[in-house]
C-alpha cells in the first residue's frame, strides 16, 4: 500500500545487522527511526531523450522502484519519501500502488524541485518528527544492496553524524585547468594521489537535525549532500561501497545495470 495518509508503523523489531548496532543495545532503548529520502526528480538528461530517468524501465520495471525496493529492503528503513518529478507526483503515487512493496515500510510522495539540492529538501520537510535517521538515496542507483545500506545505518546509529558509502577509483584522476577558448586543450594542473580518493555512492546516512541544519545553513550548488555536512564542519565518515552501487547516468550506465538486473535473477532462479 502506498499511501500519503497513512500512518507510521511502529520499528520493526531487530533482526539485521543494522538492528543490532552498538546503540541500541548500550542505551537499552529503541534506536531512532529511520527513513529514506529518494530524490527522483531529475531528468535524465545525459541519459538522453525519454521520460524521466527514475521513470525508465530497467528489467522492465521502472528504476525507481528498484530504488524503494533497496530501500525498504533494510529492515531499518520504516518510511520512504519519494521525491517525484514536479508534475509527476500522481504518477508516481500510482506506480508505487502498482508494484509489490513490503507492508512493513509506509511511502510519502511529494514533488520536486529545479535542483536535486531542493528535491532533497523537500524530501526533509516531508518527514514526520519521529524519524531522528535520514538516508538520501538516488533513484539513479538502483541496484544499491542491503548490506550496503544497512552499514551506513550502523555507522549513523553508532554516531556519525554523516556517513557516506564509497569506493576506490579505477581510473587515475587529473585536475585541470578550463581551456584558454572553446575547441583548445585542458592543461593539467595536478594529479591527486589516487590511493585517497574515492568514488562516493548513496544511500548518504545523517543524523536528521544535522541534514537539515545543513540544508538550512549551504547555499553553494553541491553535487551531494554530505558535502553540506563538511562545509558546516562536521566529521564525515566513509563505509565500503559497493560496486553495484554505481550511477545509472549515461547510456552505457543502463546497460551495465540491465546486465548486473540479469545476473541477479539467473542467480535467484527466476
Ligand atoms: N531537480 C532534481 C535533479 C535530480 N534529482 C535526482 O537526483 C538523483 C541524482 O541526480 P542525477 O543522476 O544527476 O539525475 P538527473 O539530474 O536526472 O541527471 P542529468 O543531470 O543527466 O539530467 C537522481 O535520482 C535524480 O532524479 C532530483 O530529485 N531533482
Ligand atoms: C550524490 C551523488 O550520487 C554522489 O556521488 C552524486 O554526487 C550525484 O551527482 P549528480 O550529478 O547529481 O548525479
Amino acid at each position: 500500500m502506498s499511501d500519503e495518509s497513512r500512518p507510521s508503523p511502529a520499528e520493526t523489531p531487530a533482526t539485521t545487522s543494522a538492528e543490532t548496532s552498538a546503540e541500541t543495545s548500550a542505551a537499552g532503548r529503541s534506536p531512532a527511526r529511520t527513513a529514506a529520502v529518494i530524490p527522483a526528480a531529475g531528468r535524465g538528461v545525459r541519459l538522453g531523450p525519454g521520460a524521466p530517468k527514475a521513470l525508465r524501465a530497467l528489467g522492465g520495471t521502472p528504476m525507481l522502484i528498484h530504488a524503494v525496493r533497496a530501500m525498504a529492503a533494510s529492515r531499518a528503513v520504516s518510511l520512504v519519501v519519494v521525491v517525484a518529478p514536479p508534475d509527476g507526483a500522481g504518477e508516481v503515487k500510482s506506480l508505487l500502488d502498482a508494484h509489490a512493496l513490503p507492508e512493513r515500510t509506509d511511502f510519502v510522495v511529494v514533488p520536486g524541485g529545479e535542483t536535486r539540492q531542493e528535491s532533497v529538501r523537500l524530501g526533509l520537510d516531508a518527514l514526520p518528527p519521529e524519524y531522528g535517521i535520514v538516508l538520501v538515496h538516488d533513484a539513479a542507483r538502483p541496484l544499491v544492496p542491503v548490506d550496503t545500506v544497512d552499514a551506513v545505518i550502523d555507522a549513523v546509529r553508532e554516531g556519525a553524524p554523516a556517513v557516506v558509502p564509497a569506493v576506490p577509483l579505477a581510473d587515475t584522476v587529473k585536475q585541470v585547468e578550463p581551456a584558454a577558448a572553446p575547441g583548445e586543450p585542458e592543461p593539467v594542473v595536478a594529479t591527486p594521489e589516487r590511493a585517497r580518493l574515492r568514488a562516493v555512492q548513496t544511500p548518504q546516512g545523517f543524523d536528521r537535525a544535522t541534514l537539515v541544519r545543513a540544508h538550512g545553513t549551504v547555499t553553494d550548488d553541491v553535487t551531494d549532500d554530505a558535502s553540506m555536512v563538511e562545509q558546516l564542519g562536521l566529521a564525515v565518515v566513509v563505509v565500503p561501497g559497493h560496486e553495484e552501487a554505481f550511477k545509472v547516468t549515461r547510456p552505457l550506465d543502463l546497460v551495465l545495470a540491465e546486465a548486473v538486473l540479469a545476473r541477479r535473477r539467473l542467480n535467484d532462479g527466476f
